[in-house]
């Protein structure tokens, strides 16, 4: 982290010390964040919920919405006014939120936030001014919950829109084990299969997609995107094959938020047979989190 520093010896740091991104907590300019080396962070201090006015020069980097610097630029452990900003005005950039977050509220901003990609956090995870790794631990997991909270509500969104077509999707991923198991998986992504019929209408998967916002990122994959949010579709009848489980044999998944929502959902044994084939597929390359929530769900037997 860097605040107005000479550029030359912001160069000469991140060649030494071989940084892969620079944090920048001052008046650096686009011209000077184009020429530090490495990807930039460029903190804006955000005070009566407004952007500054040269904000737009970064759009192609990252930034980070930080309360006003006070003594020092960053770490103050005040928030901005999160409510006085004018959200859409954020559309097509790549921010993280910082400013006085807690555990205890950092579910608050990641909910107020949906588009953030992250959040970034110094003084509420000190005690006594030295970073306390219990605080540290709590806020990860209340941050994780929060964000697997809001994919699902966005799951359930496109499900909903897809039974609008009479399509109903069976979900897969970690969030389908988080539904059914119980314990926290900090999915990043949702995964949804289709029967081969409903797949193979890929027009009009792009279509719906698209009317809820998203992008097809990659055709192969038949991945799509809003955002940082993932969305990944494949077919379902490949199960039998894959891990020998009968997609018709897949009960209708029960959502207390949301019974509105029809979808289909592995119970824990057939979990099991999809995970266990997972870390043993190797285009997933042994993730090493298939194997631990393979280990979770073992337990739940
Ligand atoms: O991240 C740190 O450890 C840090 C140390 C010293 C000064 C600033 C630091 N981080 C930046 O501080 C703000 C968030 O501060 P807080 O959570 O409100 O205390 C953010 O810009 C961090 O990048």
């Amino acid at each position: 982290m860097f605040v107005n520093e000479d550029l030359t010896l912001v160069q000469d740091i991140v060649a030494k010390v071989g940084l892969d991104m620079v944090q920048l907590h001052g008046q650096e300019s686009a011209d000077y964040a184009a020429q530090v080396g490495v990807p930039v962070i460029k903190a804006f201090g955000i005070k009566d919920g407004k952007l500054p006015d040269n904000i737009s020069e970064f759009k192609n980097q990252v930034i980070l919405l930080d309360a006003p610097p006070a003594q020092f630029a960053g770490g103050s452990g005040t928030s901005f006014d999160w409510k006085a900003l004018d959200l859409s005005a954020l559309d097509g950039y790549q921010f993280f939120v910082a400013g006085g977050l807690t555990p205890e509220n950092v579910g608050e901003a990641i909910r107020y936030f949906p588009t953030a990609y992250g959040v970034d956090i110094s003084s509420g995870v000190e005690t006594n001014g030295v970073k306390d790794l219990e605080k540290i631990n709590h806020f990860i997991e209340k941050a994780s919950v929060a964000h697997s909270e809001d994919l699902l509500a966005e799951c359930l969104a496109i499900i909903r829109k897809l039974n609008d077509y009479h399509i109903v999707p069976y979900l897969m991923g970690s969030l389908a084990v988080t539904l059914v198991a119980g314990f926290p998986t900090n999915p990043d992504d949702i995964d949804l299969q289709l029967r081969q019929a409903d797949f193979q209408n890929f027009d009009l998967l792009t279509e719906v997609m698209a009317s809820m916002g998203y992008q097809l990122i990659d055709l192969h994959e038949h991945k799509f995107s809003k955002g940082k949010i993932l969305v990944g579709f494949a077919n379902v009848e490949t199960l039998k094959k894959y891990a020998d489980v009968d997609y018709s044999e897949l009960a209708l998944g029960k959502n207390q938020a949301d019974s509105s929502a029809l979808f289909y959902l592995p119970n824990i044994a057939q979990q099991i047979k999809i995970y266990k084939a997972a870390t043993q597929d190797s285009w997933r390359a042994g993730k090493p989190k298939d194997q631990l929530i393979l280990n979770q769900l073992k337990e739940q037997k």
